[in-house]
């Protein structure tokens, strides 16, 4: 069985992330999401939230797994039996950002990543441009999931009073 991680922040999952894992997952027997653990950076989401949040969106793939991880990712493969990453790229700057990591990762153990590139339509979508906007009032739905879209204007713009 071929296993791979996919992993990130997520702070929120959008819909370029999940098309990520969809095409992830018809390429490896199972896939799992890897939320990053990360106590340094407090997110606009718990951990938890966006596990959930990914849970919701992925219920009917059944070979895609939700989990969250802190140190290492080598660490968590050998302790997964997992032998590839994947990582979506949009942009150049995403592969620039990634590359050594990869290199990294490869040289430590033995990991490989698999790139996959973005649809075009989420060429510019990050989680961080989706807070941005949905703090503003702006429409993000052409971006997250309706779960993800509610949950971003709970958390950002909560009724008056
Ligand atoms: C939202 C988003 C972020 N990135 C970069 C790194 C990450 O996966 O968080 C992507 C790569 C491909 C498709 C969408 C995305």
């Amino acid at each position: 069985m071929t296993s791979a991680v996919y992993p990130g922040s997520f702070d929120p999952p959008t819909l370029g992330h999940l098309d990520v894992l969809e095409r992830a997952a018809a390429l490896f027997d199972q896939v799992t999401v890897a939320v990053l653990v990360n106590p340094d950076k407090r997110g606009l989401f718990s951990v938890e939230e966006r596990s959930d949040l990914l849970r919701e969106a992925t219920a009917n793939w059944p070979n895609v797994v939700v989990d969250s991880f802190s140190g290492l990712l080598v660490d968590y493969c050998s302790a997964h039996g997992i032998r590839a990453v994947v990582k979506g790229l949009r942009t150049v700057s995403d592969y620039d950002y990634e590359q050594p990591m990869a290199h990294m990762n490869r040289s430590l153990t033995g990991v490989e990543t698999v790139f996959l590139t973005a649809r075009p339509e989420f060429s510019f979508v990050s989680s961080s441009l989706v807070k941005q906007v949905a703090g503003l009032g702006g429409d993000i739905t052409a971006y997250v999931w309706p779960s993800v879209a509610q949950a971003l204007t709970t958390r950002l713009r909560p009724p008056a009073g």
